[in-house]
């Protein structure tokens, strides 16, 4: 029977079921404000599988989820004392989000390390993973939605923008100003973090993206080498298959 993977970040949590050959096509995903028991028994109610591997990075959705499971075989929430197939050079390892953990797990097996993986979450962040592999730690940087209501908050003229492909740098109307802000800025801040990471890094590091920004912000940056939205989820599905019997 399959497992259930939980992907809770905090802009939108993830479902999938998966079993040992892969992640299945039964999918789902609830805003992860809207987390409570009767949402969850609305979307997983019919769902078939025995034992979660809960990757979660927002502790009061982690009991909701966890308690609603319980009933539902054995429920591990991944961490860094879990069996990852990673060593973990870092010093505070307790402090590591469980999802950076995920696509560290996920990046070392799909494109092997050393690796770079950036996911473009409510944060982005970008973990590196040495030969070995070995979790080394990384960046943490305020997500691309911050770009969208920063400014409209902020300031008494700029409105709340939709983040699109810029028409050009040179902005002909404030959306159009603000979109090249957004965009072309945030371009820039990976393109700086990137080449800082590959200066302390030894050998040429594969660059994956992930998350739900990734496909908009790698369009323009060559150095990113794999857009994977799977990412997260696939390095969960290892987790239980080391963790879940
Ligand atoms: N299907 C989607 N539904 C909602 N937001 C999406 C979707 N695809 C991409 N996004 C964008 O990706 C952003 C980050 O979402 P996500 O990667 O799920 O964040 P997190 O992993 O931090 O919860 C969202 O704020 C939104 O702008
Ligand atoms: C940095 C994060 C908020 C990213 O999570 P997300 O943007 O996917 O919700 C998460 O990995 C987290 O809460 N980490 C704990 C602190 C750390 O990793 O150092
Ligand atoms: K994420």
């Amino acid at each position: 029977m399959p497992w259930l993977l939980i992907d809770n970040s905090n802009t939108r949590t993830k479902f999938a079921l998966a079993d040992a050959t892969g992640i299945l096509e039964t999918r789902a995903w609830l805003p992860t404000p809207d987390i409570t028991p009767e949402a969850l028994a609305a979307t997983l109610g019919g769902l078939d599988f025995h034992g979660t591997l809960l990757c979660s990075v927002v502790p009061e959705k982690a009991r909701i989820l966890r308690d609603h499971l319980a009933a539902r075989g054995p429920v591990h929430p991944l961490n860094y004392q879990s069996d990852t197939g990673l060593a973990i050079d870092y010093p505070h390892p307790a402090q590591i989000g469980a999802d950076r953990l995920a696509n560290a797990i996920g990046v070392a097996a799909r494109y092997g390390a050393p690796a770079i993986v950036i996911d473009f979450g409510t944060a982005v962040t970008f973990d590196v993973v040495s030969a070995g592999p070995a979790y080394c730690g990384g960046v943490i940087a305020p997500g691309l939605g911050a770009m969208q209501d920063y400014l409209g908050k902020r300031t008494a003229l700029l409105p709340r923008i939709e983040i699109d492909e810029p028409r050009a740098a040179i902005g002909k109307s404030t959306v159009e100003a603000m979109q090249a802000g957004a965009v072309y800025g945030y371009r820039g801040l990976v393109r700086e973090i990137i080449s800082r990471l590959r200066a302390e890094m030894d050998g040429d590091p594969v660059i994956v993206a992930t998350g739900g920004d990734a496909a908009l912000i790698a369009r323009g940056l060559p150095a990113i080498q794999h857009v994977d939205p799977d990412l997260t989820l696939e390095g969960i599905r290892l987790a239980a298959l080391r963790n879940l019997h």
